[in-house]
C-alpha cells in the first residue's frame, strides 16, 4: 500500500539560523572587552553582537548592598546564569531578547533594558564565560584572554575610580579577599577549555587577526550549513575535489571543463533529487522478495537561469526523462537591480517542484530576482530547490535571509566575492568557458 511521507525536510517548516557563538573570558582587565571590540570591528560585512556576562550580575538585595565591599562579584554565583542560558536559548532559535542594562556604581540593572537581535555570531565575554558547562555548549570557539596579573591590577584601579566611583583603598581591598582568590580558583582553571589563548590581551594583532580570519572562514564555508538549515553541501570527496580543481583551474581546455563540469552537475542534480518529496512503495523482486522502496516525485520541472544555467539542463534531462524545463533570463551587472528580460515557464509549473539552475551563485541578486518570478507564478517557495556548482557566502546570506524556505544545494562554498562581485577563488565566468565563448581570466583584487 502506498501512503505519502514527507520529504528529508518538512517543506513547510522555517529554517533555523543557527548563530555562531564566541566565548572570551580571562581575568578582569585582561582586555576581554577591548578584544572584542576588535573582533567585532574587523567582521563588518557580518551582524555581531557582544554579550557580557556582567549583565546577568544577580542585582543586591538592600541588606547585601549596605556591606557591598563584603559582597563577592568573583565567584560563579554572583551571576544569573540560568537567566543567561535562557537568553542564549532564545537566541539560539532565532528570537531577539531584552537584557538586562548593568550599572556597576549601583550594583544592579537599570532601565531601559537592551535589546538584542538575534544575529549571526554571538560573543559572550565574562571572567567566568567558560565556568559552566551548559555555556560552553553553545559555544563554536572559545578564546582566554591571558594579560599579565600586575598590568591588569593597574588597569582595574584606574578604571575602577574613574569610571566605576570606587575608592583607591576599597579597589585594593575586594582585589586581594575577592578578585584575586576568584581568578586563582574559578577564572584561571577555564584557561583548559580555551580554543585560543591570547596572550597581552589587545597587542597581540597576529592573534586577533587569525582569530577573525577563523571566524570569517567557518561562516563562510561549511558552517554555513549551521547557520542555514536549508543549504547542503554536497559530501566532498577526493573525486570531488580532483574535478573542482580541473574545473576552477584557468588553464584547463574548454574540452576538459565541460567534461568535468558536467560530472559536477550531474552529482549536484541528482543530490537536488534527493530533496524532492516521495511516495513509499513496495515491488516484488525477481527472487519474490519484498522490496520497500520508493517512487520518485513526479510534479517537477527544471528552471534554467539563462546563460550559465542552461548548461545544467542536459544533467537534468538525463536524470528525470522527459522532464519540462523553463528559462528565465535576467539582465544587471554590479549592485544595481535586476531585471527580467524573458521567461517562458510552464504553465502549471505552480503545481511543481521546481530545480532552477545556476551553476554560480555570486552576489544573489540575480538568484533573488528569477526566485521572485517563481514566486509570481504560484510557486511556493518550499517547492524550490535551487542547484549550484559554486556558492559565496555573500549569495548564500542574501538568498537564504530572503527565501528561507528554499533548498540550495552546492558542490563547494567559496571564501568571497571581489570588489567585481566574482567568486573568489571561483572558476571564471562559467558560462563563457562552458559554451567557449570567452578567455577572460579573472585577476585576483
Ligand atoms: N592593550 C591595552 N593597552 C592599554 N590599555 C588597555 C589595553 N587593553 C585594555 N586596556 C584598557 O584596560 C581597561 C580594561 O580593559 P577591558 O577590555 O575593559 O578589560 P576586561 O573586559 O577584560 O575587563 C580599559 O580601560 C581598556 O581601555
Ligand atoms: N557591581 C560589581 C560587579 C562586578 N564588579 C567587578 O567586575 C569585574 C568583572 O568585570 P571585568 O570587566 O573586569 O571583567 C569582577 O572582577 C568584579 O569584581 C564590581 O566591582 N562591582
Ligand atoms: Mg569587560
Amino acid at each position: 500500500m502506498d501512503s505519502q511521507m514527507a520529504a528529508s525536510t518538512d517543506a513547510a517548516q522555517m529554517v533555523l539560523k543557527v548563530p555562531f557563538v564566541i566565548g572570551v573570558a580571562g581575568g578582569t582587565a585582561s582586555g576581554k572587552t577591548t578584544v572584542c571590540d576588535m573582533i567585532i570591528s574587523q567582521l563588518q560585512n557580518q551582524r555581531v553582537v557582544l554579550i557580557s556576562q556582567e549583565a546577568f550580575y544577580h542585582p543586591l538585595t538592600a541588606e547585601q548592598l549596605e556591606k557591598v565591599h563584603e559582597h563577592n562579584f568573583d565567584h560563579p554565583d554572583a551571576f544569573n546564569t540560568e537567566l543567561l542560558l535562557s537568553c542564549m536559548e532564545e537566541l539560539k532559535h532565532g528570537r531577539g531578547i531584552n537584557i538586562p542594562n548593568y550599572d556597576f556604581k549601583l550594583h544592579r540593572s537599570v532601565e531601559p533594558a537592551r535589546v538584542v537581535n538575534p544575529s549571526d555570531v554571538i560573543i559572550l565575554d565574562g571572567i567566568l564565560i567558560l565556568h559552566d558547562p551548559r555555556l560552553r555548549d553553545f559555544m563554536n570557539m572559545k578564546i582566554f584572554v591571558d594579560s599579565d596579573s600586575d598590568v591588569r591590577l593597574a588597569r582595574r584601579i584606574r578604571r575602577d575610580t574613574v569610571e566605576r566611583n570606587r575608592n583607591i583603598l576599597n579597589v585594593l581591598d575586594q582585589y586581594s579577599k575577592h578578585v584575586k582568590p576568584g581568578f586563582e580558583d574559578f577564572i584561571r582553571p577555564t584557561k583548559k577549555y580555551a580554543d585560543v589563548i591570547i596572550p597581552r590581551g589587545a597587542d597581540n594583532d597576529v592573534a586577533i587577526d587569525l582569530i577573525v580570519q577563523h571566524i570569517r572562514t567557518k561562516l563562510g564555508q561549511h558552517d554555513l550549513c549551521k547557520i542555514y538549515s536549508n543549504v547542503f553541501v554536497i559530501q566532498s570527496t577526493f573525486q570531488i575535489r580532483g574535478m573542482h580543481t580541473l574545473v576552477r583551474n584557468a588553464k584547463t581546455t574548454k574540452h576538459d571543463f565541460v567534461f568535468y563540469a558536467d560530472r559536477l552537475i550531474r552529482l549536484v542534480v541528482e543530490h537536488g533529487l534527493g530533496h524532492l518529496p516521495f511516495t513509499e512503495k513496495q515491488i516484488i523482486t525477481p527472487t519474490g522478495s519484498v522490496y520497500s522502496g520508493v517512487v520518485f516525485c513526479k510534479r517537477l520541472c527544471g528552471v534554467s537561469i539563462i546563460r550559465s544555467g542552461e548548461s545544467m539542463e542536459n544533467a537534468l534531462r538525463a536524470c528525470c526523462k522527459g522532464i519540462k524545463i523553463g528559462k528565465i533570463l535576467i539582465h544587471g551587472e554590479g549592485k544595481s537591480g535586476r531585471q527580467l528580460i524573458y521567461e517562458k515557464l510552464p504553465s502549471d509549473i505552480a503545481s511543481r517542484h521546481v530545480l532552477l539552475l545556476d551553476p554560480v551563485l555570486a552576489s544573489g541578486n540575480s538568484a533573488v530576482k528569477a526566485i521572485s518570478v517563481l514566486l509570481s507564478k504560484g510557486v511556493p517557495e518550499s517547492n524550490i530547490v535551487f542547484l549550484n556548482l559554486i556558492s559565496a557566502p555573500e549569495g548564500l546570506h542574501t538568498v537564504c535571509n530572503k527565501y528561507p524556505r528554499l533548498k540550495i544545494v552546492t558542490s563547494e562554498i567559496d571564501t568571497t566575492l571581489n570588489k567585481d562581485l566574482h567568486v573568489i577563488p571561483g572558476m571564471g565566468e562559467f558560462g563563457d568557458r562552458y559554451f567557449g565563448t570567452g578567455s577572460r581570466v579573472i585577476t585576483p583584487s
